[in-house]
């Protein structure tokens, strides 16, 4: 199961396509007396996609919620277009392992919701919602119900709700993690191919290597206890990537290069 949460609409104004821009600055995450994150600082340009990965519980969902406006930081500041946030931001989505589907909507009525909420029309909202389901490849199932999908069918509903509202940050918290191997490959092509359709800012936390390779722009590897920043690594394949990008020499050496990164982080903790 997958869950998504779309926060407020926010349409991007003619020519401002690319999506927002993201500064986080000394970023300290703290539970009570336990301090996950200190001191993350990164600057993320409008449409770039960030990868972050790390070893298990050093904080990258932690830091998704911070930048959602979802949890406040003990220390510093995220700043979504140079403004601080302080609740929820307007434009931004995020989309989770785990859907969270309302299993007794349709697959339309579920697109359809996050607009609603928003106080669209519903004809407007039905509208808007039917083309996100032929966006993501699922025409034919506007009135299926969760239950009725494949987990990837229902993947693709969850990025079709967050994609509704036409964000300029999307969170992306392992969004392919609970599937199968080869449905994730294939979803995770047909999201390269929307993003490259609808470029927006992307921060995208994964456990796998190569995803984070594939859609990074840079991939910032997390580690230490606290967690800070250990590496921010330059993605240095074309923008316009499909699957002959994975076998490319530079593709590998950076797989190399995280996966040595993540292993000395693994054996430290
Ligand atoms: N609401 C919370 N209250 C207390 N502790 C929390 C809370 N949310 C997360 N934590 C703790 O903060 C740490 C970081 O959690 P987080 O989920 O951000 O890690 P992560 O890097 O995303 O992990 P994973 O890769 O396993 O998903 C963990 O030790 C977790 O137990």
């Amino acid at each position: 199961m997958t869950t998504i949460k779309a926060v407020r609409q926010a349409a991007p104004a003619d020519g401002d396509e690319a999506g927002a821009t993201v500064r986080l600055d000394g970023l300290t995450m703290r539970f009570g007396e336990r301090t996950v994150s200190k001191d993350i600082n990164l600057t993320i340009g409008a449409g770039e996609v960030l990868s972050i990965v790390g070893p298990s519980g050093c904080g990258k969902t932690t830091l998704l919620r911070a930048v959602a406006g979802l949890i406040p930081p003990a220390e510093g500041a995220v700043r979504i277009d140079g403004h601080v946030v302080d609740g929820t931001p307007d434009g931004v989505a995020m989309v989770f392992q785990h859907f969270g589907l309302f299993p007794w909507k349709t697959v339309e009525s579920n697109v359809a919701y996050a607009l609603r909420v928003r106080g669209t029309g519903k004809k407007e909202a039905l509208d808007r919602a039917r083309e996100l389901i032929t966006l993501v490849g699922l025409t034919g199932f506007e009135k299926s119900y969760p239950h009725q999908l494949s987990g990837g069918m229902q993947q693709r509903t969850g990025l079709a709700r967050a994609l509704a509202v036409r964000p300029r940050l999307l969170l992306m918290d392992e969004p392919f993690g609970a599937l199968d191997a080869q449905t994730r490959e294939v979803l995770q092509f047909e999201l390269l191919r929307i993003w490259q359709d609808h470029p927006v800012t992307m921060l995208f936390v994964t456990h796998s290597i190569d995803e984070a390779v594939l859609f990074g722009n840079r991939i910032a590897v997390l580690n230490g206890r606290p967690s800070g920043v250990a590496e921010l690594i330059d993605v240095t394949l074309p923008r316009h990537r499909d699957r002959s990008v994975t076998a490319m020499p530079e593709f590998l050496a950076i797989r190399e290069r995280v996966w040595s990164l993540i292993m000395n982080a693994e054996s430290g903790r």
